[in-house]
C-alpha cells in the first residue's frame, strides 16, 4: 500500500536548528591478526566539535585536505559509519532517529545507472520515494523541481552524455524530491567550470532562501562564489575554528594578526592561515580557535532548539515491496532495452556456437549401443554444465556491478526487493538460453519420441538455469566485500559439480557428502536430465565379441552411474529448493552489505 503522510508534528516544523554537541569522530586502529603492534594506529578525525546551525543558513565548509569536512558533513547527514560521540540533534531529535528524506546529502561522486535518462532517473526516484506519478501532486513536484534545478532540456539525453554540473544537478534534483529540511553538499563544485560552479551554487542559495539549511564543504572556492555564502565554518586537523559570517571571520584572523591582502582569494588565505604545514604557521589553528571560543562565551550565544508546531513540508512515502520489485524491475528493462544487441550478441556467440560444436561432435550417438552409452552420457553433461556455468557465472557479478548505486540508494527500497527484482530480471535469459542446446545439439543425436524428450529436457535445463542463477547471485552477494568471488566460486563448483555423477558414482558416496549432494544443482540436473533419456531406452545393443559386462537397457546406464529412477519431480522440486537456499543466502549476504552502511 502507498503511504503518503505529511508529518504534521514533526519537530522539524517551521525553524530548524542543528546542534551539534562535543562530536568525536575517530578511526579505530587497525591491526593484522599475526602482529602485535597497530599497522595503523588510531586517528581522531573529528576532534570535539561543538556547533550549531540554524535555518536559512547557506553554509560554506572550509579547510584544507584532510581537515575533516566529509566526515563532519555524514555524521551531520547521520550516515557516519565510523565509532563516534557526542550528539547530533535536529530541533531536539536526535539526527539518526529523523524519518528518511528529511536531511539529504549528495556525496561528492555521483553514482547513476548511467544508460538511463535524466527524466526516466527522476521517474524512478520519484516512483520510489515520493509515490505514483499518476497522482497529480508528484508530477507537479518533480516537474517544479525539474524547471527549479535548470534539467528541462535534459529530460532526454542520457545520464552518460551528461556534463559533471549537469550531474550534479541531477543529484541534487533526486534530493530535493523529499522536500528535505537540511541539504548537505559534499564539494558540489569540484571539477566544475566557474558557469556551472555558479550555476550549481544559485541553484543551493534558491533552496536555502525557502526556510532549509544548506550546508557545503567547498574546495578552493572563488572569491565571487565564496561571496555566495551566507555563513562559513573553518576546519584544520578535525576542530571546527570558526563558524559565523565573512565580517566575524575577518575579525577573528585580524585578532591574530592575520589580514587578507586586497585581491586575493579569503577561502585560499583562511585555508593557507590554517593548513598544517609547520614552515607556515604553527600556532594560528590554537589561538584561532581560543579566540573564537572566548568570542563565543562573551556573546552568550545559545543554540536555542524550537520544537514548532508548524506544518512540515516533509513527505514520507513508504511503497509495497511488490512495488518496489516492479519499479526495479521497470529500471531493469531500460537497462536491457539499451544494451539489447550486445546481449544477443553475446548470447549467440555463446550460445549458438557451443551448440553446434556440441552437436558435431556427438553427431550420429545412440544411447542404444554399448559405445553411444559413454557418448550419450558426455552428451548430456555437456547440456547440464554449459548452462549452469553460463547462468551462475553471468549472475556471479551482476551485484558488484551496481554495489555503489545499491549502497547510494540504501534505505530508498527493501533488500529483499532488490535481491528478488535482480533473479526476476535473469530469468529471461534463463528462458533464451537452453533453446540453441534442445534445437541444435539434440538435433544431432538419437533421441526416442524427440519432441516429447526435447521438452522434457528443455524444462530440465530451465529448472537448472534458475537454480545456477541463484547460485552465482548468492555467491556474488555473500563474498562481494571481499571482491574474491571470481576466485570462491571455482572452489565451490568443485564438490558441487562432482556430485553431477558424471565423474564419480553416485551410489559410491560416503553418506557424509549427502548434504553436499542434495545441495548441488547439478546432482539435481544431471539426475533430471539422464532419467528422461535413459528411462526411454529399453533395449541396448550387446555386440558377442565385447569382453566387459553389457549395460542392458537405459535403466542398467541410470543404476550404473547411481541415479534414481523416475525421480524427476523429485529433481524440479530439488532445483527449486536449491534457487530458494541460493536466493536466501545471497540476500543476507545483501543485506551485510547494507548494514555496512552508506557508500560517500
Ligand atoms: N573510514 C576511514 N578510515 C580511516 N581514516 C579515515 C576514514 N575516513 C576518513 N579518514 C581520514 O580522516 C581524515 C579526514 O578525512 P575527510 O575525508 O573527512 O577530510 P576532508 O576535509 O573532507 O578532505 P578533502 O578535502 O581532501 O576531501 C583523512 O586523513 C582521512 O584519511
Amino acid at each position: 500500500m502507498e503511504l503518503i503522510k505529511t508529518n504534521a508534528n514533526s519537530p522539524l516544523c517551521g525553524e530548524i536548528t542543528v546542534k551539534v554537541e562535543k562530536l568525536k569522530v575517530w578511526a579505530s586502529e587497525e591491526k593484522s591478526w599475526w602482529k602485535r603492534k597497530p599497522s595503523k594506529p588510531k586517528t581522531i578525525i573529528i576532534n570535539n566539535v561543538t556547533d550549531c546551525i540554524k535555518t536559512g543558513e547557506f553554509l560554506a565548509i572550509i579547510g584544507p585536505s584532510g581537515a575533516g569536512k566529509t566526515t563532519f558533513l555524514v555524521s551531520l547527514a547521520g550516515k557516519c559509519t565510523l565509532p563516534s560521540e557526542g550528539v547530533i540533534t535536529v530541533n531536539g531529535r536526535n539526527v539518526n532517529d529523523l524519518p528518511q528524506g528529511t536531511v539529504e546529502i549528495l556525496p561528492q561522486f555521483d553514482v547513476f545507472m548511467d544508460c538511463l535518462s535524466v527524466m526516466e532517473h527522476l521517474i524512478f526516484m520519484t516512483e520510489m520515494r515520493l509515490g505514483s506519478l499518476k497522482t497529480s501532486a508528484n508530477e507537479m513536484i518533480l516537474n517544479t523541481i525539474i524547471s527549479d534545478v535548470k534539467l528541462k532540456s535534459l529530460e532526454r539525453t542520457f545520464i552518460r552524455s551528461l556534463s559533471g554540473g549537469e550531474r550534479r544537478l541531477l543529484s541534487l534534483a533526486s534530493s530535493l524530491l523529499s522536500s528535505p529540511q537540511i541539504l548537505i553538499c559534499d564539494e558540489p563544485t569540484s571539477g566544475l567550470d566557474s558557469y556551472n560552479a555558479s550555476l550549481v551554487v544559485g541553484v543551493l542559495k534558491n533552496i536555502s532562501k525557502t526556510g532549509k539549511i544548506v550546508i557545503c564543504s567547498v574546495h578552493q572556492p572563488s572569491s565571487d562564489l565564496f561571496k555566495e555564502f551566507n555563513s562559513i565554518s573553518l576546519m584544520s586537523e578535525g576542530k571546527l575554528l570558526f563558524h559565523g559570517t565573512h565580517d566575524d571571520c575577518r575579525m577573528l584572523f585580524e585578532s591574530v594578526n592575520l589580514r587578507c591582502p586586497k585581491n586575493y582569494n579569503t577561502a585560499e588565505f583562511y585555508i593557507k592561515a590554517v593548513s598544517s604545514n609547520p614552515t607556515v604557521n604553527e600556532n594560528y589553528v590554537d589561538r584561532i580557535l581560543e579566540n573564537y571560543r572566548n568570542r563565543l562565551h562573551a556573546s552568550d550565544e545559545t543554540c536555542c532548539e524550537t520544537s514548532s508546531a508548524a506544518t512540515s513540508q516533509f513527505q514520507v512515502c513508504k511503497r509495497s515491496w511488490a512495488r518496489q520489485v516492479q519499479i526495479l524491475l521497470w529500471r531493469f528493462s531500460i537497462r536491457l532495452r539499451r544494451n539489447i544487441t550486445f546481449l544477443v550478441m553475446s548470447l549467440l556467440l555463446s550460445t549458438v556456437i557451443g551448440a553446434a560444436v556440441i552437436g558435431i561432435c556427438f553427431a550420429g550417438s545412440t544411447g542404444t549401443s554399448q559405445r553411444g552409452v559413454q557418448n550419450l552420457r558426455g552428451f548430456l553433461w555437456l547440456l547440464c554444465s554449459e548452462v549452469s556455468f553460463s547462468m551462475s557465472y553471468s549472475a556471479l557479478f551482476a551485484f558488484e556491478n551496481e554495489l555503489s548505486l545499491f549502497k547510494r540508494e540504501a534505505g530508498m527500497y527493501a533488500v529483499f526487493s532488490y535481491f528478488i527484482a535482480k533473479f526476476l530480471s535473469e530469468i529471461p535469459r534463463c528462458i533464451i538460453l537452453p533453446i540453441p542446446y534442445i534445437t541444435i545439439a539434440t538435433s544431432t543425436v538419437y533421441m526416442p519420441n524427440y519432441t516429447l524428450t526435447a521438452l522434457e529436457l528443455y524444462i530440465a535445463l530451465l529448472l537448472t538455469g534458475l537454480a545456477s542463477t541463484a547460485y552465482g547471485l548468492g555467491m556474488g552477494a555473500m563474498f562481494i566485500s571481499l571482491g574474491l568471488m571470481g576466485d570462491v566460486m571455482p572452489c565451490a563448483d568443485l564438490p558441487l559439480f562432482l556430485m553431477s555423477g558424471a565423474f564419480l558414482r553416485i551410489s559410491s558416496l560416503p553418506i557424509w557428502l549427502y548434504p553436499v549432494k542434495y545441495g548441488s544443482h547439478f546432482y539435481y540436473a544431471m539426475d533430471a536430465l539422464s532419467n528422461i533419456y535413459w528411462r526411454q531406452i529399453g533395449e541396448i545393443d550387446c555386440p558377442t565379441n565385447v569382453t566387459t559386462n553389457c549395460l542392458k537397457d537405459g535403466a542398467a546406464v541410470l543404476m550404473e552411474n547411481g541415479y534414481s529412477s523416475n525421480f524427476i519431480v523429485q529433481d524440479s522440486l530439488g532445483l527449486l529448493l536449491v534457487a530458494t537456499m541460493w536466493c536466501l543466502l545471497g540476500y543476507y549476504g545483501l543485506k551485510r552489505e547494507e548494514r555496512k552502511g552508506y557508500a560517500y
